[in-house]
């Protein structure tokens, strides 16, 4: 397949999803849309119309159709893990040789399978390209947008372990759950609106009828989540393994090592915590580095590692300036902030990053991918 000599057929599943809208957002403001011709697959929808961006195919494919899909040169999915469970199976069995780009956590540890993060890991990416690669799968949003902050460390060789605890936002769990969490706010204001409204009321009356308000939510009211996250937080994300680690926990450190594609793996380990933020995941991480390096150079390789890491000053001003969910929403920025020295020891340093989870946690390295391909 030359995907240089045409407008390569480019099958779109999921598109219209959380992940799939920023997804297409991104590929629209960077031109992605010229240099293929798009198909556009539903799940629930065929033979309805496809968005503005088709051209010359603007009915919706059934994207369980796989003689439809063999005919894409690549697809690209952000439909979710049972899609691929489903389809991608059969589609390599019926002989499909193309490129299939995808979101879900599925196949990500796959030998044939490369987790896609190209300014941290190209040459893993253009290692397997060379190999006839043909399945490019987007990382866990927390590892992704923790690599694309501090990624030049590793690169460096410097890293001996790393713990990294996570403050991770409601959108992880899909947009029912941001709905959720909103509704939960609205439901708690709500209760003592009128106490609020009174200067004089006693806020340990407010703290009561919240926490009452809070162990009453049920049914609906805590569907997604199980529990209240308004006003709370959850530390377990994704499923039980079994041996006290969750699997979000489990993914920090093996996908850290299969993106580095590190021979001897790196110890990488923490917690991992859902907490009453939007879309940006936070996390703080402490590293033990193989020899006491200046603060200094540690910025300084940070910052120039790639153009969207962002070393904040590590000073309150500039910390609540820059280091937050919402100064970070929205954009393609990964800052690390709070990088000092830890009192452990000379070896030890802190650093706090934050990253927008749908964009380098989700739908970015995607469409990279893509482009990728279309440049090989
Ligand atoms: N949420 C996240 O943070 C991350 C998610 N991922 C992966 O991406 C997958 C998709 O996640 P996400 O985008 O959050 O899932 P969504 O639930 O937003 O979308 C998934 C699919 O649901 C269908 N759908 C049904 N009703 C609606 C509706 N009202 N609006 C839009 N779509 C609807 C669409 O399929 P159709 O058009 O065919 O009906 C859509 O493609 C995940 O399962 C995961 O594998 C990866 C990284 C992060
Ligand atoms: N599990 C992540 C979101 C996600 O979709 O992760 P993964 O792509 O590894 O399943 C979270 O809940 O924040």
């Amino acid at each position: 397949m030359n995907l240089k000599a045409q407008q390569p057929l480019v099958g779109l599943v999921g598109w219209r999803g959380m992940v799939g809208s920023v997804l297409m957002d991104r590929m629209q403001a960077e031109g992605d849309f010229g240099l293929i011709e798009p198909v556009f697959f539903s799940t629930s929808n065929a033979g309805g119309k496809a968005p503005a961006q088709a051209k010359n195919e603007t009915t919706l494919k059934d994207a369980f159709d796989i003689e439809a899909l063999k005919k894409c040169d690549i697809v690209i999915t952000a439909q979710g893990g049972d899609y691929t469970t489903e389809v991608f199976p059969k589609l390599r069995a019926a002989g499909w040789t193309g490129h299939w780009i995808d979101a879900a956590s599925t196949l990500r540890m796959k030998d044939d399978a490369v987790i896609i993060l190209d300014p941290v890991n190209m040459p893993v990416i253009k290692n397997a390209l060379q190999k006839g690669g043909r399945n490019w799968i987007g990382g866990n949003c927390t590892v992704s947008c923790m690599l694309m902050g501090v990624g030049a460390l590793y690169k460096a060789g410097l890293v001996e372990w790393m713990s990294s605890m996570t403050y991770q936002a409601a959108s992880g769990g899909g947009a029912q759950h941001m709905r959720e969490l909103l509704t939960q706010f609205g439901t708690l204001n709500a209760e003592v609106r009128a106490l609020l409204d009174d200067p004089k009321s006693a806020i340990l009356e407010i703290d009561r009828k919240i926490l009452a308000r809070q162990q009453s939510l049920s049914g609906d009211e805590v569907a997604n989540f199980g529990v209240p996250l308004g006003g709370s937080l959850i530390p377990w994300i994704d499923k039980d393994l079994g041996n006290g680690v969750s699997r979000e926990e489990w993914k920090a450190g093996a996908e850290t090592n299969k993106i580095m594609g590190n021979a001897q793996p790196i110890p990488v380990d923490g917690f991992c915590v859902r907490v009453g933020t939007m879309r940006c995941h936070s996390q703080a991480l402490t590293f033990k580095l193989k020899k006491d390096v200046p603060v200094a150079d540690i910025e300084a390789m940070i910052a120039a590692d790639n153009p969207w890491a962002k070393v904040i000053p590590n000073t309150k001003e500039a910390t609540l300036a820059g280091l937050t969910p919402v100064a970070v929403t929205g954009t393609l920025d990964i800052p690390v902030g709070r990088i000092r020295k830890l009192a452990m020891g000379p070896e030890y340093v802190g650093a706090y990053t934050i990253g927008d989870q749908l964009l380098w946690g989700a739908a970015e390295p995607l469409r990279r991918m893509l482009r990728i391909l279309l440049d090989a």
